[in-house]
């Protein structure tokens, strides 16, 4: 094992990278906080601002993956869509099956320069998740609670808000709704075959009504809908822990760019058409697992200095302080200062494992998707 690798395996390395997530993430929310006033005085100005801090926060969770893990992903796409990737709004349909695809999203976003920028259609839940959920608040995510009778009046307004983004943008949208899980998969094949829709063998049903008010109420301000199909070597499973532990994964990216107006109007129209995509989807899946390789030319690109630089500043900022604070506490010599300081580390290790678990299907997943209702 060398140097690099036995590094990585150090649980010391691990809770220093923690302590520099959460010891700099709570002090961007607190800056974001900060930008409040801004919000009345000049909306554009605050926005470009929380922009900044966002990325402040996402690209140390990149910089994890693309250096430290050293993660690279194969991109399969049509090289003449290529520039305009990140030079215009998009939303982003990506398939749910893995634990962290979201990060990989977010890799590469930060390649297309628009990570600051990045949205989801994310559950109400996460919003209450510290550092990352309460920098989304101010980074307008949208928030849905999967209840379609409270969605159908939130969502769209959270929608409206993005139309005069200052950035450029990419809103990804998890048509189905839920991690992928064997159970879930069953249900939502019963509810396929109960509507006469072809079987999916490797998606859960899309749901359609945020996808469609999605479209809708973006109109005229997104250009295209990126569909993105995500899948890993040799079946691999990718993991925060993993990433943290320094492994290094192999995964694989197909992205088609479909122009926003050939998508249909109408709910019903828009619905069939989605469906359809997710038919193409289980095809493209497919022919990865049977070939190693999606459709189209691999394009290159490369992962940026960015992540890194943001991560070493931040560490130097928050760890120096640390240092010193260890040192006068060794001095000071009281037990009860030393063992308070210990009880402080242990629960903000905790907290760390804890927002790590909020990525892990099996400690997380929620029951939506479970029954054959909206539930
Ligand atoms: C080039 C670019 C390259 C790279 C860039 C890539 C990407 C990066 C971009 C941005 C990244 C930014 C940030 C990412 C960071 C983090 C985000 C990470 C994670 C968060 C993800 C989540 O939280 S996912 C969960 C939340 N999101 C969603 O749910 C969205 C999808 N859901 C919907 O759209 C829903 O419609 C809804 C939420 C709006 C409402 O849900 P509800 O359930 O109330 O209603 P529905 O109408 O949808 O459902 C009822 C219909 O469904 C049928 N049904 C019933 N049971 C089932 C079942 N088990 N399975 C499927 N369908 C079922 C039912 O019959 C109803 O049918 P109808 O015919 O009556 O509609
Ligand atoms: C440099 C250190 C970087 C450490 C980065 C730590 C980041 C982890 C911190 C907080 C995690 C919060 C974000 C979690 C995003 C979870 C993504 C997700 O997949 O949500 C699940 C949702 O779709 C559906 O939920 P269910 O399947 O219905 O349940």
């Amino acid at each position: 094992m060398g140097l690099g690798e036995c590094l990585k395996s150090q649980v010391l390395c691990h809770v220093l990278i923690g302590y520099v997530f959460l010891a700099s993430g709570l002090l961007i929310n607190l800056l974001q906080l900060c930008t409040l006033p801004v919000w009345w005085l000049n909306k554009s100005l605050a926005r470009r601002i929380n922009c900044r801090l966002g990325y402040c926060i996402s690209s140390q969770a990149v910089a994890l993956l693309d250096w430290w893990s050293g993660t690279e992903c194969t991109l399969y796409t049509d090289p003449k869509m290529y520039p305009l990737f990140g030079n215009e709004n998009g939303i982003v349909v990506l398939n749910h099956s893995f634990e962290i695809d979201f990060l990989f999203g977010w890799s590469f976003c930060e390649r297309f320069g628009v990570l600051g920028s990045s949205k989801a259609v994310v559950k109400k839940e996460l919003a209450y998740v510290p550092v990352i959920g309460w920098m989304w608040y101010f980074t307008e995510l949208v928030f849905c609670t999967r209840k379609w009778e409270e969605d159908r009046i939130t969502v769209p307004q959270s929608l409206q808000k993005l139309r005069d983004s200052p950035e450029n943008f990419l809103l990804l949208l998890y048509c189905e709704g839920t991690r992928f899980t064997a159970q879930k998969h069953r249900i939502s094949m019963e509810v396929a075959e109960k509507k006469g829709l072809p079987k999916l063998k490797h998606h859960l049903l899309p749901r359609t009504k945020g996808f469609w008010v999605t479209v809708q109420n973006l109109r005229g301000s997104v250009a295209a809908v990126y569909d993105l199909t995500l899948n890993f070597r040799n079946n691999e499973t990718p993991s925060l822990l993993g990433v943290l532990r320094g492994k290094k994964y192999h995964p694989a990216l197909y992205v088609r760019r479909i122009p926003l107006e050939s998508i249909p109007e109408g709910e019903a129209e828009c619905a069939a058409w989605l469906h359809k995509l997710y038919q193409e989807k289980d095809g493209f899946q497919e022919q990865y697992i049977q070939t190693g390789r999606y459709p189209g030319p691999v394009v290159s690109a490369p992962r940026r200095l960015g992540p890194l630089i943001n991560w070493l500043c931040w560490s130097a900022l928050v760890l120096f302080p640390l240092g010193a604070f260890l040192v006068s506490l060794l001095s000071s010599g009281s037990t009860l200062t030393i063992l308070a300081s210990l009880a402080f580390c242990y629960g903000a290790s905790l907290l760390f494992r804890w927002m790590i678990g909020q990525t892990e299907i099996s400690s997380t997943s929620s029951g939506y998707g479970n029954k054959v209702n909206n539930s």
